[in-house]
């Protein structure tokens, strides 16, 4: 835990790692400095890690047993630090985060190595810095960059640290020796002025402006998430009260945070994000016996919306690239965009060694030779949605690629071993579901088909981390987990409208609930038209309908014609300027109701015999929200998402489920699966013509069995094999 050697007295080191047990580590840090205190052959003190990190702060699972109320004894630690009449010197390598850095603000004097990085990044994990970090900081560096820090848990690089004066000096080497050498230099001057606790907040002419600018500017980016706010309301109180009262006022918000229940879902979904990466199929392949082949060169095929921001993904990642197109125009189109694409993130990136080269043709080809594709170790075909078309690529490309490349398609939801069976390598072929913009969006859905080797797993896994990613292992079933669960959560939202709700409501009630869009909003921006081509492929809808079909009713579910009409009169979404909402023009964002729409909707109502009622905002909630849930326990059942935890990640990095919600599966086992489970056979009562409503026998038997832990649903599932 912590090494107590006085190996250059008189300074005394004390060395600290990251533990398990968060309390033996400041436990020893308390006996340490006490002991050092009372140590007349003591005179200065460095506090240090091991291997090179100083820590990572406090063990994220210990906050479950932190009682609200009790103020953290890591914060009385550091005070005891800060008052020690001897200097205590930082000596900071690797990284020192949340609890760590709040030891190193209550040390006199912090000296950082040139490659480490600091911050406070418990926002991100539902809390504010409660060990006196909030009162520290905005004496040290201000109230702006403070707040800035604070509200948004980013890390900072120690020459970025050393310019907001967080630490006094960089070593580019024995970082340790120079904190001891400072540590004797400054033995015996008078400490006051480096005790941060007797500082003053520097005063600015426009505080109130900076403050109340801060928490606009936080409530409105954290969609119902509490500690964005509560870290302004704490770093108010530095500027407002005296440090005692201030540290009065974080521990109150601090505890507030801790029983709100959304500190319990971040903190999951640190864990569950982690837990992703620890991929298993049902079959039993998983990341501890297959390990990733090396990619150095990657081939995309399409420049499309999703094709570019793959390739601009890859090149920032400095990968070698070669994208192809199938004509001389639209590999112009293509290239043009992508070089803009690349522009504007190197804008982004301040770092002249990290920025992507647009440029490097090293890095970067544009072919429309399919033959270049030859030496390429993974391919990334993302042509539009035809299955015919991907077929005809990947038998291509089985007979062109060397015999070790790997074959990824990027779709959406189409079926993964029909599209291996047109090779000749149907192991080296896997589904990797990238999200619009793809340079933006973190999440990528790793489809693996019934043939997919392990080691193909691991590559596109491996790939995905290399890019900055989070791949989530999938199994293969029409729309993968999240758009088979976004299926019927869309299905519902326009059912709601049949009934008599406004687009604009169902948009409201769920942005509410903390989704960056509503169903419309979202189906507007993605495109209506991309659904209503799959619902004809599926004879849903348009020439391969069989005559006479009702048009409310597939079979003995119902369908709502509604998309499809819109579709009929041009109304694509944004791209239109006309869809669920009507835009400027095409391509502008601002969504506004559109009256066309609304007759439209009253015209359709009295055409079916329906009678509009007022919908509440709970029914909303809970018709959206729990068939999309009740889908995940179906996809849990069919082995198609491994864990709860997989579905989570998916829902939160790739359709804008509310973070500090955890997750659906999470959110569920928060609601009480015997209520979800009450709700929606109460909602399948009142409308059973919806398959999707009627609660899946997953969910029953968990409910039978006493709604277990979300830990232990899975030992209760019964995995049979792909749904296909
Ligand atoms: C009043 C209280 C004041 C104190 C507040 C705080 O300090 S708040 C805390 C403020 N600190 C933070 O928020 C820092 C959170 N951590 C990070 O940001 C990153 O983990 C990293 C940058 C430290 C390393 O990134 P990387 O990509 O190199 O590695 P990786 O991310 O894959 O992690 C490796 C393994 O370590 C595990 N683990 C890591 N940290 C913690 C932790 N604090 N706790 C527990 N476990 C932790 C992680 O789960 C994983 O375990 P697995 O799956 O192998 O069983």
């Amino acid at each position: 835990v912590l090494n107590y050697a006085s190996v250059h007295p008189p300074v005394h080191l004390l060395r600290y790692t990251v533990v398990q047990d968060i309390s033996a580590v400041v436990r020893a840090l308390e006996q340490g400095v006490k002991k050092a205190d009372v140590d007349p052959a003591v005179k200065a003190v460095v506090i240090c890690g091991t291997n090179g990190t100083f820590s990572a702060g406090a063990d994220i699972r210990g906050f479950s047993s932190i009682q609200a109320g009790d103020r953290p004894s890591l914060a009385s630690v550091i005070d005891l630090i800060e008052r020690s009449e001897k200097p205590v010197v930082a000596a900071i390598e690797g990284m020192a985060l949340g609890g760590a850095l709040e030891v190193a603000l209550g040390c006199h004097y912090r000296v950082a190595h040139a490659q480490a990085w600091v911050g406070l990044p418990e926002v991100t994990l539902g809390l504010l810095p409660g060990a006196g970090g909030t009162q520290r900081l905005p004496r040290l560096i201000g109230v702006p960059a403070a707040l800035d820090l604070i509200t948004t848990g980013k890390h900072v690089l120690a020459a970025e640290a050393l310019k907001l004066g967080i630490i006094d000096e960089i070593m580019e080497e024995n970082t340790i020796d120079a904190a001891i050498h400072l540590a004797n230099k400054v033995s015996g001057q008078p400490l006051n002025s480096r005790r941060l606790s007797l500082k003053q907040v520097q005063s600015l002419p426009n505080m109130d402006a900076i403050l109340s600018e801060a928490l606009v500017k936080v409530k409105k980016q954290a969609r119902g998430c509490l500690s964005p706010e509560m870290c302004v309301q704490a770093v108010k109180a530095s500027v407002q009260l005296p440090f005692t009262e201030g540290i009065r006022k974080e521990r109150e918000l601090f505890n507030l945070l801790l029983s709100s229940g959304q500190a319990k879902a971040l903190q999951y979904v640190f864990f569950a994000q982690r837990a992703a990466q620890k991929w298993t199929t049902s079959s039993g392949a998983s990341w501890k016996t297959a390990s990733a082949q090396p990619i150095r060169k990657v081939a995309v095929i399409g420049l499309g919306t999703m094709g570019r921001g793959i390739v601009t993904s890859l090149v920032k990642a400095k990968m070698s690239v070669v994208a192809l197109e199938q004509d001389q125009k639209q590999l112009e189109v293509g290239a043009r965009a992508v070089t803009s694409l690349l522009e504007r993130e190197a804008s982004k990136m301040p770092w002249i060694g990290q920025r992507p080269d647009a440029c490097d043709p090293a890095l970067l080809q544009f072919t429309l030779d399919f033959s270049v594709l030859q030496d390429a170790d993974l391919v990334i075909e993302a042509v539009f949605e035809d299955m015919a078309l991907k077929k005809e690529i990947f038998h291509k490309l089985s007979a062109i690629c060397k015999p070790g490349s790997f074959l990824c398609t990027n779709t959406s939801a189409l079926d993964i071993d029909e599209i291996a069976s047109a090779t000749s390598r149907p192991h080296q072929v896997i589904g990797t579901h990238f999200f619009s913009p793809a340079h933006v969006m973190k999440l990528v859905e790793i489809i693996h088909g019934r043939h997919t080797s392990p080691i193909t797993i691991a590559t596109a896994m491996g790939l995905a981390k290399t890019i900055g990613k989070i791949g989530v292992v999938v199994g293969n079933c029409f729309g993968f987990v999240g758009n088979r669960m976004m299926a019927p959560y869309a299905e519902q939202a326009v059912f709601l409208l049949e009934e008599g709700c406004k687009p604009k409501e169902v948009d409201q009630a769920l942005e509410g609930f903390g989704f960056n869009l509503g169903p419309f909003r979202m189906l507007d921006l993605a495109g209506l038209d991309v659904g209503w081509r799959s619902r004809k492929g599926q004879g849903l809808t348009g020439p391969k309908l069989a005559p006479g079909t009702p048009a409310r009713l597939r079979g003995r579910r119902r369908y709502s014609p509604l998309p499809d009409l819109l579709c009929e009169n041009g109304r694509y979404g944004q791209k239109t300027g006309r869809g669920w909402y009507q835009y400027e023009k095409p391509g502008a964002r601002i969504a506004n109701p559109d009256p066309w729409l609304h007759n439209f909707l009253i015209r359709y109502r009295d055409a079916h015999h329906i009678k509009a009622r007022f919908i509440d905002e709970e029914e909303i909630l809970e018709r959206c929200l729990y068939t999309l849930i009740n889908e995940g326990f179906q996809i849990l059942d069919d082995g198609i998402a491994s864990d709860p935890e997989d579905i989570d990640v998916i829902y939160i990095y790739g359709y804008g489920w509310p973070k500090h919600r955890g997750g659906p599966m999470f959110y569920a086992s928060t609601i009480g699966l015997p209520r979800i489970l009450a709700k929606l056979q109460k909602y399948s009562e009142a409308h059973p013509d919806i398959p999707r409503m009627q609660p899946s026998a997953f969910l029953k038997k968990l409910v039978f069995l006493g709604n277990p832990p979300l830990k232990e649903w899975m030992s209760h599932a019964g995995h049979q094999s792909s749904k296909l």
